[in-house]
């Protein structure tokens, strides 16, 4: 598809000229205002099953100019929904080294340092992503909050290898890892909504999970993430780099957000 950019030229008030649903309803992400939120005491917490990769198994690490991302198995997925949805990747949104402000989702108008976003796809109905990433009930994505505090080594068996894929298109292989222990603790507190994919082509299919209470990476761990790359190319010159690639608050088009937690 066409390019585009979080800012600047091609940036996101540009975005429906190429892809019409940007600029459509249902979109993400969205400001969880407390009037905007029901409980809903039928909510199931998150089971996620085959999270526990073995380090024999090998994933792969890239810039696709966007964000850093991390290619999933398929045997990993969610079993908790009315679908199965099978893992595809997981990439990150944050701000910059002195932004600490790179969320897509923010709770009251408070935006967390960074978000992670585990992205699944409907593997009962569709064989892969690419063709469910269109479809009403196409895809599941996990949604964490990322805050900066206590270090968290998990993270590091991903950040360790961020200086492989400094450069927009390259792609390296790492271990595989324990995934679950990127998630909070509590999978039973979360919001629940229907929105869309949060970047071009913008898609309303994505049945949005986001977790209550946030994970925490240290200073360190988060500049690594935030100061380590670029969005261009290694022989393009001057470099561009990739940071604040999160999408503004979007519409809630008197959508309910529904939360498994009481205050
Ligand atoms: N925030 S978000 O909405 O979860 C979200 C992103 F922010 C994001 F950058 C990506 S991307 O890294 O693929 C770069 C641009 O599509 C995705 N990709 C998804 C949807 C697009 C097609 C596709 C194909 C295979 C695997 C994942 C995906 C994405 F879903
Ligand atoms: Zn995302």
């Amino acid at each position: 598809g066409r390019k585009w950019t979080y800012n600047g030229l091609d940036g996101e008030h540009d975005w429906p000229t190429n892809y019409p649903f940007c600029g459509g309803a249902f979109q993400s992400p969205i400001d969880f205002q407390t009037h905007l939120l029901r409980y809903d005491p039928n909510l199931p917490p998150i089971q996620v099953q085959n999270y526990n990769l073995s380090t024999s198994e090998q994933l792969t690490l890239g810039n696709n100019g966007h964000s850093v991302q991390l290619s999933l198995p398929s045997h990993m997925y969610i079993s908790s929904l009315p679908h199965r949805y099978s893992a595809a990747q997981l990439h990150f949104h944050w701000g910059s080294s002195n932004l600490l402000t790179g969320s897509e989702h923010t709770v009251n108008g408070k935006q967390f340092a960074g978000e992670m976003h585990v992205v699944h796809f409907n593997s009962d109905k569709y064989p892969n992503v690419s063709m469910a990433v269109d479809k009403h009930d196409g895809l599941a994505v996990l949604g964490v909050f990322i805050e900066i505090g206590e270090a968290n080594p998990a993270f590091d068996k991903l950040f360790r290898f961020i200086s492989g894929v400094k450069y927009r298109d390259q792609k390296i292989q790492v271990p595989a890892f324990n995934i679950r222990a990127l998630l909070p603790d509590r999978l039973d507190q979360y919001y629940r909504y229907d929105g869309s994919l949060t970047t071009p082509p913008c898609y309303p299919s994505v049945l949005w999970t986001v977790f209550r209470k946030p994970v925490t990476i240290s200073r360190k761990q988060f500049l690594a993430l935030a100061t380590a790359l670029y969005a261009s190319f290694a022989q393009d010159s001057p470099s561009m780099p990739l940071h604040e690639n999160y999408r503004k608050s979007q519409l809630p088009d008197n959508r309910v957000v529904l939360v498994s937690f009481r205050e």
